[in-house]
């Protein structure tokens, strides 16, 4: 039987025992570093996936799922609330769809774990459901921004209660089929809006949202594949309500994952190539790949292909020079390298002036404020950087790692350390790297191909 306690076991195996602490070895020579690699499977695809198959009219197939404590959390969220989740191999799964009406109609807890993602599209779906839920997270979750996902959904109707405080989880939800209209988000965030779109589906009369930023449109595509109607324009989109036809989908590899290996390769290996197979090539996650090109990267993006609604294919990237000086900013590159900030921050600290990143406010919040956890790291490894109002600046520095660096609880600031460790030539004692697997439990091995690493 699958119950929620066992249903990511059974989908993914038991999670990989990860070291908390790690030594940082010396970086490996050139020969013995990779020429070719795939990155882990996309998080935020995974994510949209399995929920838009949970509301889905038939039985979907969901290949290559992200193995990472954000997807085990919403697989368990998802049979919780009596959804017919089936391994069926290797991170793979089939999920019989229902009418949000007949999701599970007593009480239902959801624990959405570290995952904002995941809480705020589950909030939305709910919304229109029938039953009562809950839905919180873990500590950092819970301090994390709901409005600009609570506000609109009221609109259209929601019952919606704050448990503890005014826009933040934990919410109860009194499930009604919520009506049409037109919403607006002001963030330049994407997950209120894909939020949004998830509510609009069940709803009793056309849905519009208008926006900022046209950020990443997974949730779009998603749906446009599986037959429901979304008009869209830069500041608008438009959905006819509908139920989304079941679908068989393999994950493509995640731009955040590639944009990880590609940070190791560009601060260790001058003049060699890296290519990173089958990455999606969404063109809204591509950010970090524009940013490392107007900073002198050779980088090459090509197609081949699509995984479902997504392109797919091959990045090439190497560096001849140092990188350059450069500002990056404007909401929509800012949006499509939203998590690769604080790599992009890393790479900053060696090339060959500062580098500044601007409306970039919304890094505020994320898991940990990441302008002031970015800032902290770079300075632990000397490197001079000071906060803005919207971003950050970089005054390249050689870094020098500290012989022991604790870290904050955020994959993303974990990510970036371990590049300025491999730009330090290494030395530094890691602690609190296990945060990595809320997207990633690859990313260690994967530093290991490019600098001896020790389980301390
Ligand atoms: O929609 C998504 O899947 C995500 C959107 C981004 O957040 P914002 O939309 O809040 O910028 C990103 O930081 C997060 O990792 C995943
Ligand atoms: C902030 C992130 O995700 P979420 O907003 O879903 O917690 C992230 O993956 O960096």
């Amino acid at each position: 039987m699958n119950t929620a306690e066992t249903i990511a076991e059974q989908v993914f195996g038991p999670p990989d025992a990860q070291p908390d602490r790690v030594f940082i070895g010396a970086p490996h020579h050139d020969a013995h570093r990779p020429a070719d690699l795939t990155p882990h499977p996309d998080k935020a695809i995974s994510q949209r996936a399995t929920i838009l198959a949970a509301l889905a009219d038939g039985t979907s197939r969901i290949r290559g799922l992200a193995d990472c404590h954000d997807t085990r959390n919403n697989l368990r969220a998802l049979t919780r609330l009596g959804v017919a989740v089936r391994p069926e191999g290797p991170a793979t799964v089939t999920i019989t769809g229902r009418d949000v009406a007949a999701f599970a109609e007593r009480d239902v807890d959801l624990d959405a774990g570290n995952s904002a993602t995941s809480s705020r599209l589950l909030l939305a779906l709910l919304a229109g459901g029938r039953g009562r839920y809950t839905v919180t997270g873990n500590a950092s979750l819970r301090g994390r921004p709901m409005g600009e996902v609570i506000r609109p959904l009221r609109q259209l109707g929601a019952h919606l209660t704050e448990l503890e405080a005014a826009d933040r989880l934990p919410v109860r939800i009194d499930g009604v089929r919520l009506h049409g209209g037109e919403v607006a988000v002001q963030a330049h965030s994407a997950q209120p809006v894909s939020a949004l779109l998830y509510a609009a589906v069940s709803a009793a009369g056309p849905v519009i949202i208008r926006r900022r930023t046209a950020a990443r449109d997974h949730t779009e595509r998603l749906l446009r594949w599986t037959g429901v109607q979304v008009e869209e324009s830069e500041t608008r989109l438009r959905v006819l309500p509908a139920r989304p036809r079941a679908f068989d989908l393999a994950i493509p590899g995640d731009p955040s994952a590639a944009a990880f290996l590609a940070a190791l390769h560009l601060a260790a290996a001058p003049g060699r190539e890296l290519a990173l197979h089958e990455v999606c090539l969404n063109p809204r996650r591509t950010g970090f790949f524009a940013a490392v090109a107007a900073m002198g990267a050779k980088v090459d993006l090509e197609p081949r292909g699509a995984d479902g609604p997504e392109p797919v294919g091959t990045v090439r990237v190497s560096r001849t020079g140092r990188l350059n000086s450069t500002v990056i900013s404007g909401p929509q590159l800012i949006q499509s390298a939203i998590d690769e900030l604080p790599l992009l921050a890393a790479l900053a600290a060696t090339a060959d002036g500062p580098v500044v990143i601007a409306d970039a406010a919304e890094l505020r919040g994320k898991d940990t404020d990441r302008i002031a956890t970015t800032i902290d790291l770079l300075t632990a490894f000397g490197v001079r950087a000071r906060a803005n109002a919207d971003g950050l600046k970089v005054t390249p520095t050689p870094p020098q790692g500290p012989p022991v660096l604790e870290l904050p609880a955020d994959h993303r600031v974990v990510f970036a350390a371990f590049v300025l460790a491999l730009l330090a030539g290494g030395g530094t004692e890691l602690r609190g790297v296990a945060a990595a697997a809320t997207s990633n439990p690859a990313a260690l091995g994967e530093l290991a191909r490019f600098a001896r690493i020790e389980a301390r």
